[in-house]
C-alpha cells in the first residue's frame, strides 16, 4: 500500500510519511532501523547534516534494495563554516547518501545562518543545478520566513517545525502564512502529547476517537494513530521515527484507516488549545557541542 502524497508548491509531490533519522539516532548507527523502516514500507526518509549520521542512512537506504526514484530523500543544511558553501555541504551529504540528489533540503535552523537571505540564494542555486529537487525551511518562525520571502524567487516547498495540537493554537499565524504562499507544514514531534505531555486535557478526546475510529473500520486504533490521522487530514506531512518494528506497522497501518471527520479535527483544535507545551524549545546546546565541530552563532529566536 502506497503512503499518500500531498503537492508541493513548486510541482512535486512529497509522501506524507517520513521515518525520521534524528531524535534517538543522533550521531548513531541508524542504518538498521532506515533499512527496517524501508522494508516495512517507508518510502520516505528524513535525514539531516547535524544528525552526523548521514553515512549510515545512505547504508540503511542501500541495505533496502529499493530503486532510487521510489524513495524521497530529505536532508537539511548545518552551519556552513567559514570558506565553504551550501552546495558544498550538500555535496558531501549526497555522497555520504550515496545518491546524486536529495528531493528535499531544509535550511535546518535559521538561527544558524548569520546573512540567511544569501543562504536561501544558495539554496535556490542548488535547486537549479539539480542537486535537490525541493528546497525549504525548518524551525522557521513568522520572522525567518518573511525574511527569506522578500528575496526568493524560488518560495520555500516545506517549512518542518514541531507541530501537533499542544502547539497549534501558538502556531496558528505561522500556519495561516504557509497557506498564504502555497508553503506545506512538516511536522516533527507529532506524538508528544501523548510521549512528551502526557496526562493533558486531550488525553480522553484521543481515546475516544480511537474506540470511533477502530469501530467504524473494524480495525484496532491506537491514540498516537489519531495524532497522525489529524495531521493527515490538514495536509501536514508527519514525520516520525522509531527503532521497534511493531511501532513502524503501527504507523504504516494508518494508511489503511480512514480520515477523521472535520468535527473531530476541531474537537482535537479545540482541546488541543486549551494547553500549550512545546517540546523542542531551543537549540540543543549541549547536543550541538558533541555532535557537531563547530560553535553556534547566537542569532536571537523569533
Ligand atoms: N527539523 C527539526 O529540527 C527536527 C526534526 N525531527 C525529525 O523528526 C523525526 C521524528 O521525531 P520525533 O519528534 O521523535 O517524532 P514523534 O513525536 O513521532 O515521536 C517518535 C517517538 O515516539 C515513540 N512512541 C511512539 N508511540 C509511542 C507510544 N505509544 N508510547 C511511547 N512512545 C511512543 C517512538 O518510539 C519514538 O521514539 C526525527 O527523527 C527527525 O528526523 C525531530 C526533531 C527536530
Ligand atoms: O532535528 C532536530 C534537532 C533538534 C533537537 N532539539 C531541538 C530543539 C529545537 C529545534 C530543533 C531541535
Amino acid at each position: 500500500m502506497s503512503t499518500p502524497a500531498i503537492s508541493l508548491n513548486d510541482g512535486t509531490s512529497i509522501p506524507w510519511l517520513a521515518f525520521g533519522s534524528g531524535t534517538a539516532f543522533f550521531g548513531k548507527d541508524a542504518s538498521k532501523p532506515v533499512t527496517d523502516a524501508i522494508r516495512a514500507g517507508f518510502r520516505h526518509i528524513d535525514a539531516a547534516q547535524m544528525y552526523k549520521n548521514e553515512e549510515y542512512v545512505g547504508a540503511g537506504i542501500a541495505a533496502a534494495g529499493v530503486p532510487r526514484a521510489e524513495l524521497y530523500i530529505t536532508t537539511k543544511l548545518n552551519k556552513v563554516p567559514e570558506g565553504q558553501t551550501v552546495r558544498d555541504l550538500l555535496v558531501d551529504s549526497l555522497r555520504k547518501l550515496r545518491t546524486d540528489y536529495v528531493d528535499l533540503f531544509l535550511i535546518h535552523m535559521p538561527t544558524l545562518h548569520e546573512d540567511l537571505k544569501a543562504t536561501w540564494r544558495e539554496m535556490e542555486g542548488v535547486q537549479r543545478e539539480g542537486l535537490a529537487r525541493s528546497i525549504g525551511v525548518s524551525n522557521f518562525s513568522l520572522r525567518y520566513l518573511r525574511e527569506v520571502l522578500e528575496v526568493a524567487t524560488i518560495t520555500p516547498a516545506v517549512n518542518q517545525i514541531e507541530y501537533h495540537p499542544y502547539v497549534s493554537r501558538a502556531g496558528a499565524s505561522l500556519i495561516a502564512t504557509h497557506k498564504e504562499h502555497n508553503i506545506t507544514t512538516s511536522s516533527f514531534g507529532g506524538l508528544t502529547p501523548l510521549i512528551r505531555a502526557t496526562g493533558g486535557p486531550l488525553d480522553a478526546v484521543l481515546t475516544k476517537i480511537a474506540a470511533r475510529v477502530a469501530q467504524g473500520s473494524g480495525k484496532a486504533v491506537t491514540e498516537g494513530q489519531v495524532l497522525q490521522l489529524w495531521l493527515r487530514k490538514k495536509g501536514i506531512v508527519c514525520v516520525t521515527t522509531t527503532s521497534k518494528l511493531e511501532r513502524l506497522q503501527e504507523y504504516l497501518a494508518v494508511r489503511a484507516l480512514p480520515d477523521i471527520s472535520d468535527e473531530e479535527v476541531a474537537e482535537i483544535d479545540e482541546v488541543g488549545s486549551t494547553q500549550h507545551h512545546r517540546a523542542f524549545v531551543s537549540f540543543p546546546i549541549a547536543l550541538c557541542r558533541v555532535h557537531t565541530d563547530y560553535t553556534v552563532t547566537c542569532r536571537p529566536n523569533g
